[in-house]
């Protein structure tokens, strides 16, 4: 039985496996580079084994996953193949599985991604993705949609971490809101909407900013699951990633895709990793 389907959601699936598990979500990401420093070929066949170190490691220890959707089709079809296998393993441990693939585009053609990527009767299975909203957010509506249909959550980019998001995201409009606030109050508008306001819903948001930024975008989501970037970065500490979500620990995804695999590949490395990050969360939520 897939996790997520009609009649569940995304955002109650992850409150109860994170209250299980933790909030940790473990970035997965067969780049080029990874492989290399994993002593694996960078061929479609490593994949699946890249896959496998990372589900046996986690064990059921994870409530969810990051992938990196582009470095596993860039291997084309046998990539594809692989992304759908390790989405099933993620499934059998009883794990959610976000595919980050960053889809944008308008009309049927985001109906065209949720065949590819959202829910349990598309090809990749996934029970969630990410896209951006930089044709409007409207064209998030179709995605929203199907999302709320199959019980999954879309996840959009409010405010990236990387250098230079400012430039696009900080821009403001001459009412004097930014681009990342615009995107937050249409998600929220779109619950209140759709959704009714008690239970988080399927708009989902990443929210990578930084201090006081990050407290004000997640104050604009009171009903998003929010993926939160950054833990493990020289530039940040924990606290700094944590203090927006200290209320709302049933709604954080806490991504680490660096902190973790740079253990790798032993899975008894990898597994004390995990375990750290769970203890380095505790101690900061
Ligand atoms: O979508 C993301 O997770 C993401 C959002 C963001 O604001 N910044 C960001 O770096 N990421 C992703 O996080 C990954 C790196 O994660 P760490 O190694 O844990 O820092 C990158 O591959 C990005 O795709």
């Amino acid at each position: 039985m897939p996790l997520t389907r009609e009649g569940t959601s995304f955002a109650g699936t992850w409150s109860r496996l994170s209250a299980q598990r933790g909030s940790l979500c473990l970035g997965v990401a067969p780049s080029a580079s990874w492989m290399r420093r994993w002593e694996l070929d960078d061929t479609s066949e490593s994949l699946d084994r890249y896959g496998d170190i990372i589900l046996e490691a986690a064990g059921d220890g994870v409530a969810g996953y990051k992938v990196q959707v582009p470095f596993y089709l860039r291997h084309g079809t046998a990539g594809l193949a692989a992304l759908r296998r390790f989405v099933d393993g993620a499934h059998e441990r009883d794990a959610l599985v976000l595919l980050d693939a960053k889809v944008g585009d308008a009309d049927d053609t985001m109906a065209a991604y949720a065949d590819l990527y959202l829910g349990p009767d598309s090809q990749l299975g996934g029970d969630a993705v990410t896209t951006c909203a930089f044709m409007g957010t409207a064209t998030l509506h179709p995605l929203l949609r199907i999302a709320q249909d199959s019980g999954t959550a879309v996840f959009t980019l409010v405010r990236t971490s990387n250098h230079g998001a400012g430039e696009v995201q900080g821009s403001r409009t001459a009412g004097g809101t930014s681009t990342a606030e615009a995107i937050a109050d249409a998600l929220t508008g779109w619950h209140t909407e759709h959704c009714g306001t008690d239970q988080p819903g399927p708009a989902a948001a990443v929210v990578g900013a930084r201090p006081p930024e990050s407290a004000q975008l997640v104050g604009r989501l009171p009903h998003s699951v929010l993926e939160i970037p950054g833990l493990g970065r020289a530039d940040r500490r924990t606290e700094e990633v944590l203090a927006p979500v200290r209320d709302a620990t049933d709604r954080a995804m806490l991504t680490v895709t660096t902190g973790v695999l740079r253990h790798g590949p032993a899975p008894t490395a990898l597994r004390a990793g995990i375990r750290w990050w769970h203890e380095e969360i505790a101690r900061h939520l």
